[in-house]
This record gives C-alpha cells, structure tokens and sequence, in this order.
C-alpha cells in the first residue's frame, strides 16, 4: 500500500514527509524532484517568498545510489526562511521571542475557525501549517508517483485555463511545445495573448491589493482500463482524484469529463459510444466521461479540472472581528501571492500522479518495479487480445 504524511510549519526550520510503499529498484533522484519543487515556485503572481526559497530536496532515507530500496523514504525541504523566523518560532520556551499575536482573522483562510478549534489565541499557530507552503512537501511526494508512473509509460500534464475570467486560447495545442511552456517556471499558459491579458490582470490586482483565482486542468496519458473500482465507494477512482485535488488549499470545485457542463446535456450527446478494434481492443472516438466511468479509468485520456478560488490574503483588507476584545476591525494582512493558479496546478498534477500510482499499486502488486512491470505488461496484453 502506497502512503505518505507531511509535517512542518510554513516558517519551521523544513518540511519533511515519509513516503512507505514505493517499489525497490526505481530510479530516482533529487534533481528529478527538484525539477518539480521549481515549477511549484514559479508562475506570475507569487509574492515576495518565493525570491527566498529555492526548493531542494534531501532523502533522509529510502534511496541509495539513486535508486528506491524498497524502504520508507524521508523527503527533506529545507525553509530558508527559517532563519528569519527562528527565534519566533523556536520550539524552545526559553529561545522563543514573542512577536504581537496576530488576532484578525482574514476571511478565507483557515484563521478563525483554526483558532476556535484548537483554541489558540494567536492566528500564527493556525496559519502555519493552514499555509501552501506544505504544498512543496506534496509536490516532492507526487514527483516519486511522476517517476513511477513514467516507467510504466503513464504521463501527467497540465494547463491552466482561466486567471481572473480570462481564459487561456488553447489553440496552440502542440504537445511537445506545450511541455516546454509549462516546464519554464515563468509562463501562466500555452497562448501568448491570453497570457499577456492574464499578465495585466494580476497586476491590476496587485496594485488595488486585490487577488485572483482561475482554473487548472490535469490529464492522464497511458493509464489502462480498470484502475479504481465500482464496487464499494472508497475504490472509486474518481472520488480519490476530487478528493487529492480539493485537499490542495484554495481549491472549490473538480470535474471529470465534461463535469457540470455535461450535466446540462441530454444522454444521447453525453456518453461516449464504444468502438473495437482487433489488436486494439475496446476504444472510444470522443472522451467526454475524462477517461473514468464507474470509478473506473476507461483507458481513455483522465481528464480533470479544478477551480482555484482567490488568494485570501487582501491588501485591502476586508472586514473581520478582532478574536480578542471582538470589536470590528480590517482583516491582518501577511505577506501574500496575488495569484497562485499556476502553482496550483504544479501541484494538481503532483497530487493527481499520487493517486494513479496508488490505484496502479493496488491493481498491479510489486515489492520491485520488475515485480510491477511483469504485472503490468502481462494485464495490457489482455486488455489488448480481450
Ligand atoms: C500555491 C498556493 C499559494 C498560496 N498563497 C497564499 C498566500 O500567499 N496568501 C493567502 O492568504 N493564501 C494563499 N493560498 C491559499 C490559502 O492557503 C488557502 O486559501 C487557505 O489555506 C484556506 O484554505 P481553503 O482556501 O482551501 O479553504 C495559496 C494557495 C496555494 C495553492
Ligand atoms: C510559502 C509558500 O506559499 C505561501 C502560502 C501562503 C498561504 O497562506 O497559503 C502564504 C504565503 O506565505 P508567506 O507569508 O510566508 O509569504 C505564501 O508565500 C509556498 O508556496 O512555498
């Protein structure tokens, strides 16, 4: 069984996360993660962190010689702003400097409700860990599911769609051209003109201490019929992958396929009509289910999008109520992105590749990646002479 957990604080010394389940023998290394960390950090629109964080990964365990033993890995980021925050966030009582307690809550973020729950007086002790910074730490993890699954010819891209109601013109829709964008940790989507719009657009926020969602897309090339399953609801495929897209921090709402627009449509024109060839097997000509039908992967293209609501953070803050004396105040401001759908998307398909490779360890058990790579081959020469 593959799983993993995260812990650290946004301004704590690291982010470290333990990975158990992942085959022995797959190649793997930390500039292969990296490569993924620079990506998350990129995108128009961050704030002023990300000029102070260069993202790396250290394997603490798990890898040697830069391939996986089959052991847990233990996946380290460093904060490189810890240093500024050291004595603020000393785990030491008698090290820790107190800073004012932040006690307005911004309407969006985790900070009120955060701080009824686990009864804290100080926001900082929500925000902390409510922050995307734990986001670097999930990238890396998805990064180990990208390798996996790229041995077994299986890849993940992504797009962003819309910033701000500005929709991306995916006209230019070379594929290889398309990689080479969204690899460039600068550019927001596949076409100039509605990038230069986005571009505007996010300025425009940033200078009324405004912020901006969007929509991001994440498909799935290579996946076989038959990962997930419809017999109980906890192995639906799709239910896995909306529910690792909503974890990501601002996201709203996913769809698969045609997702809400398709709910407007009669049957006839929703579903896809199957077809078969010899040799090929069983193929559809039109994938408006987005590759899963019955929490199944139908062996077409998974497609899935997720809205990203607005950076809370206000410069212009909105109305709160302070938690101490409760008199009606503006909301506190931390230094904040103004837009962060580009990143969002990074991580969309980091949290998208965890998910496929869970589902593809369960179908095709392995201690080794040989182990998995015979199971694998062996179920795709069926569904191929089925
Ligand atoms: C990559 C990324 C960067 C983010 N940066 C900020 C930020 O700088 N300031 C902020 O207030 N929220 C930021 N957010 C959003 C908050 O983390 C998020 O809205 C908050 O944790 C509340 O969770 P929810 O929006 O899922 O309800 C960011 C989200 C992502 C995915
Ligand atoms: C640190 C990251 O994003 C952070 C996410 C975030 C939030 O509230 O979610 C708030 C900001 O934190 P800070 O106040 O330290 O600048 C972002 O920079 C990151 O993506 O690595």
């Amino acid at each position: 069984m593959l799983r993993f957990l995260t812990a650290g604080e946004s301004h704590g010394p690291a982010l470290v996360a333990v990975v158990e389940g992942l085959p022995s023998g797959l190649p793997l290394t930390a500039g292969y993660i990296d490569r993924q960390l620079k990506r998350r950090q990129g995108g128009y629109g961050r704030g002023a962190r990300m000029k102070i964080e260069c993202d790396h990964v250290k394997f603490l365990s798990g890898v040697r010689g830069g391939m996986t033993l089959g052991s847990p890995l233990t996946l380290y980021i460093e904060n490189k702003d810890w240093s500024n925050w050291s004595q603020v966030m000393s785990p030491d009582p008698e090290a820790r400097v107190e800073e004012k307690v932040i006690t307005r809550p911004r309407p969006g973020h985790a900070d009120l409700t955060g701080a009824l729950k686990y009864r804290h007086k100080d926001i900082r002790n929500v925000l902390e860990r409510s922050s995307a910074r734990e986001t670097a730490a999930r990238v890396a993890v998805g990064s180990t599911a990208r390798r996996l699954l790229e041995e077994l010819g299986i890849e993940i891209t992504g797009q962003v769609l819309q910033i701000g109601g500005i929709n991306a013109d995916t006209g230019q829709s070379d594929p290889e051209e398309l990689k080479k964008i969204l690899a460039s940790s600068q550019v927001l989507c596949a076409d100039p003109g509605a990038e230069r719009q986005m571009i505007e657009k996010i300025d425009q926020a940033r200078q009324n201490g405004d912020t901006l969602g969007g929509v991001f897309e994440v498909r799935v090339h290579g996946v076989p019929a038959g990962l997930g399953s419809h017999v109980h609801w906890d192995r639906k495929i799709d239910a896995g992958l909306a529910a690792a897209l909503m974890s990501i921090q601002s996201v709203k709402g996913v769809e698969v396929g045609m997702g809400f627009s398709g709910a407007a449509l009669p049957g006839s024109l929703l579903q896809d009509e199957i077809f078969y060839q010899k040799d090929r097997g069983f193929y559809r000509e039109t994938n408006r289910a987005g590759g899963i039908e019955g929490g199944m992967t139908n062996g077409e293209v998974i497609i899935l999008r997720a809205a990203v609501k607005p950076i809370p953070t206000l410069y212009q803050p909105l109305q709160s109520v302070d938690l101490l004396d409760k008199t009606i105040s503006r909301a506190a401001v931390e230094r904040a992105d103004v837009c962060a759908v580009p990143a969002a998307c990074v991580i969309g398909e980091a949290v998208v590749a965890w998910e496929i490779a869970r589902a593809c360890l369960e179908k095709f058990p392995g201690d080794s990646l040989a182990e998995l790579k015979e199971n694998w081959s062996c179920y795709r020469t069926y569904l191929r002479q089925v």
